[in-house]
């Protein structure tokens, strides 16, 4: 079976990249959202795609953004993948990704079992889904909360895309929710920090060892 693929979000320096190459993570996560611990300035999030090796994919996520902030985000730097991890409709996900020629993923929260019939419209015009846990009502971020959600919720579905578990996974829960589940991609963010957007790479690095045992 193929490897477990890893992605960590919300890297904000040069050694977090580095760190992320080295554990052999899959994908880094650029953070656009200004009310984050882990936003980036262009600038900053423009040097830190341009110092992540051949083959590590970097994603931008945003969260209902227009195309005047999708258009800065991708003249400014080389990206692999956009994450959609707002509000946005199936609609907009296709024109987000006709626009910009680069593969789209779709963020889902979940906390029950109806939340995930949206799964079905965005699987029609997403390259990916990731499947994270809903925030709750009164949270000031709409993912990177460090929160799981049931894992049972998804363990025997069938998807029409590839998908990311995402959602309070650590080193500690992740080969047990891998297990469960049966993921073979996972998204990690609080989970591998000391304080809220400052990264911790020796939890990188064992999150990435006991995704893969
Ligand atoms: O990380 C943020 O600050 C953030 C802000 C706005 C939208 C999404 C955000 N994060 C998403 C993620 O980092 C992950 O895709 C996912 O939600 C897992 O986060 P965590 O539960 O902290 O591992």
């Amino acid at each position: 079976m193929a490897e477990i693929r890893v992605k960590i979000c919300g890297l904000r320096t040069e050694a977090d990249v580095a760190a992320a190459a080295s554990a052999g993570v899959a994908y880094i996560g650029l953070v656009f959202f200004a009310k984050s611990p882990r936003n980036l300035e262009l600038p900053q999030a423009r040097l830190l795609a341009l110092a992540a090796p051949v083959g590590l994919a970097k994603v931008a996520l945003t969260v209902d953004a227009d195309d005047a902030t999708l258009d800065a985000i991708t003249e400014a730097m080389p990206l692999d993948m956009l994450q959609l991890h707002g509000h946005e409709s199936p609609d907009r996900v296709a024109e987000v990704r006709a626009r910009y020629g680069l593969p789209v993923m779709k963020a889902v929260g979940v906390a029950d079992e109806g939340d995930l019939a949206a799964t079905f419209d965005y699987s029609l015009v997403a390259d990916q889904l990731l499947i994270d846990a809903k925030p709750p009502k009164d949270a000031a971020l709409p993912g990177g909360n460090g929160l799981a959600f049931d894992w049972r919720l998804v363990a025997q579905r069938r998807w029409l895309r590839p998908w990311m578990l995402a959602g309070g996974l650590t080193p500690e829960n992740v080969a047990e929710a891998i297990r469960l589940t049966n993921a073979r991609q996972v998204d990690v963010s609080s989970g591998v920090e000391s304080a809220p957007g400052i990264k911790d790479h020796a939890r990188m690095a064992a999150f990435v060892r006991t995704a893969r045992v």
